[in-house]
């Protein structure tokens, strides 16, 4: 059966699109992104995706996009932070090997910057990445099958550690 080598999960900033995509290199398979996927059925970035159709319309194109990836998909998959939070993806998520990289609100906000491409930080990101945090945190402590911490640590350093506890 097709399955990705890694699922990685995780806060926004986390840094699952740039250590997702490095680990991917690393192992010489494909790399994915569920934003990506996203993006390319709707034909718009996830920014106008929100304004033109709404959050609850980006998340059904999001569930649709990590089925679609866990089944096809044999590299490395990437998904958006607010992907876990559908009941339907963390029932499939189960029978993966499922990243998740765990980053402090400091890191994140660092990270994520003040002009942000993503929706909903758009306003206030140290405010609304505090509360996502508390709200997910659980969620993807109880997902990961890994958990890898990325505070103070290097892309390439935390692929190292990935690829030896996926081998
Ligand atoms: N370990 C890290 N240390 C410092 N900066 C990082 C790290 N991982 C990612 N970044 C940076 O943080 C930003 C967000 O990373 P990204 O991979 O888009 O995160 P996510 O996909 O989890 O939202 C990018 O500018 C990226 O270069
Ligand atoms: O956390 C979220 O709800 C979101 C995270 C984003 O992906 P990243 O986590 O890759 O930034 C993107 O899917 C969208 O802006 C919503
Ligand atoms: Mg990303």
């Amino acid at each position: 059966m097709t399955r990705p080598k890694a699922v990685i999960i995780g806060p926004p900033g986390s840094g699952k699109t740039t250590v997702g995509s490095r680990l991917a290199e690393r192992l010489s398979v494909g790399f994915r992104d569920t934003d990506a996927d996203v993006e390319a059925v709707a034909g718009k970035p996830v920014g106008e995706i929100f304004i033109d159709e709404g959050e609850p319309r980006f998340r059904e194109l999001e569930h649709a996009a990590v089925r679609t990836a866990l089944a096809e998909h044999d590299g490395v998959l990437a998904l958006g932070g607010g992907a876990v939070l559908d009941e339907g993806t963390q029932l499939l998520l189960a029978e993966h090997t499922v990243v998740y990289l765990e980053v402090g609100l400091a890191d994140a906000v660092k990270r994520v910057g003040l002009a942000s491409a993503r929706p909903l930080l758009v306003l206030n990101p140290r405010s609304q990445l505090k509360r996502l945090l508390e709200e997910r945190l659980p969620v993807y402590e109880r997902l990961g099958t890994i958990t890898v911490s990325t505070g103070g640590r290097e892309p390439d350093e935390i692929v190292d550690q990935i690829v030896k506890e996926i081998s």
